[in-house]
């Protein structure tokens, strides 16, 4: 019974319920896969498409042979699919969430989900945006992806050579959308007003700059805060959740409370063993490892990212504080590769700044500091998202990989 649900939002509530109750809208490459598994646990969530986590409805699936999204797919084969999702489980009294990951960066998908049900509520799980470009750049490099267009873009490239010949186009794309924003002069509506309405009541420039991550599903797609932003603006912070890998790495248990909680749907009754040891799901989906639903990995099984990658598609070696800087799920993964905690986090402090690209000693630690360089300024709209309080605070790990210091108390 839908009166059931305590969703907290303080819209009227429509008549007939269509389209999801929730999307878990990204990130790409962010643990996605395990977070459905984990809410499938809980049999008062079903997915839009009754059997299998993706629809890739509104979106595509952020290869560049679709890259363009399809915000005007039809709508009702997807209301109807969202019906009969509900119907199949002969009960109305449960949520149904779409969970394509490619959500996120689609700007005009936050407007599409709105037009469908405006009091959605919206989840988005981000990872460390290094990690989650190479663990998306490895991605497209294994067997399994050798048919899509986005597996041959990159057959030439490793991570190096792609960082060097796809970060300066990503950052002059953004320079140029800069010269577009604030342009805005007289009053609304007036002659010579810039264009606003998509997104968080973007400027044309910034619209433009939201064009640039978009379009780029490696690199860009580790920028989140505008993409989030977009999102706020249909749906409002209230009605979203931003969750962490590093928190549904540590803690699932707890990753799956607060997604119950916040959806308003009633806790799984897990057995008491499963509760005692906090996880759920007692493993991995979508790994470096394996990609597939039939073989989760525990978590000793998987590998770094940076050794699953090999020198072949890092582009040269990879040296132990190069491995630390670059991985963030496997704990310890530093001292793997024979390198000590405190060279991790050197090595990861270092990686912020635009000076220590040129101390790292191998092209591949270069990319990476590079990278780290470029994303500085998006976290940093992250964590002052979440000094406004709008979302959770990102982990502490990050400000230090990406140089950002603690933010003094004013007074
Ligand atoms: N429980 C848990 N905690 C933290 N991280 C996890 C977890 N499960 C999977 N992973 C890692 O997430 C990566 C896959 O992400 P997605 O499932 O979102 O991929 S996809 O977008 O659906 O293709 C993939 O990253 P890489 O292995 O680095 O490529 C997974 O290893």
């Amino acid at each position: 019974m839908p009166g059931a649900l305590n969703n907290g939002s303080t819209a009227e509530k429509p008549a007939v319920r269509a389209g999801p109750d929730f999307a878990l809208v990204g990130a790409q490459r962010a643990g996605t896969s395990s977070l459905y598994q984990l809410i499938m646990k809980n049999t008062y969530f079903a997915p839009v498409t009754f059997r299998h986590k993706e629809t890739y409805y509104f979106s595509g699936t952020g290869s560049r042979w679709d890259a363009d999204n399809w915000c005007d797919h039809e709508v009702e084969p997807y209301l109807q699919m969202t019906a009969a999702a509900r119907r199949l489980r002969n009960t109305t009294n449960l949520l149904v969430g779409d969970f394509s990951p490619t959500h996120l960066h689609c700007i005009c998908c936050a407007a599409s989900f709105r037009m469908i049900n405006p009091h959605m509520k919206v989840l988005a799980l981000l990872r460390d945006p290094v990690s989650r470009a190479i663990s998306r750049f490895t991605e497209l490099k294994r067997p399994h992806t050798e048919r899509w267009s986005a597996h041959i873009e990159l057959k030439n490239y490793t991570f190096v050579s792609y960082v060097e010949a796809e970060l300066p186009p990503l950052r002059t794309c953004v320079a140029t959308a800069r010269r577009f924003q604030g342009r805005a002069v007289g009053p609304p509506g007036g002659v010579g007003v810039a264009p606003r309405g998509w997104g968080a009541g973007w400027d044309m420039g910034q619209w433009m700059e939201a064009q640039c991550y978009a379009r780029n599903n490696v690199l860009g797609w580790s920028v989140y805060a505008p993409l989030l932003e977009n999102y706020a603006a249909h749906f409002g912070w209230r009605q979203m959740k931003v969750l962490y890998t590093p928190d549904l790495l540590a803690s699932p248990l707890a990753t799956l409370r607060a997604v119950e909680d916040f959806l308003g749907a009633p806790r799984a009754k897990l057995p008491a063993a499963v509760t005692a040891a906090g996880d759920p799901l007692g493993g991995f989906f979508h790994t470096r490892e394996c990609y597939h639903n039939t073989c989760l990995k525990k978590r000793h099984e998987v590998r770094p990212l940076t050794a699953a990658m090999g020198t072949d598609v890092a582009g040269g070696a990879i040296t132990p504080e190069d491995a630390a800087a670059a991985d963030d799920l496997v704990p310890g993964a530093a001292t793997a590769a024979g390198a000590g905690a405190a060279g991790a986090v050197a090595a990861a402090a270092g990686g912020g700044g635009s000076s220590s690209s040129s101390s790292s000693s191998t092209p591949f630690g270069r990319a990476v500091a590079a990278l780290r360089a470029f994303y500085a300024p998006h976290v940093q709209q992250l964590l002052d998202l979440a000094d406004q309080g709008v979302i959770a605070q990102p982990p502490a790990a990050w400000r230090a990989a990406y140089g950002l210091a603690q933010r003094q108390p004013a007074g």
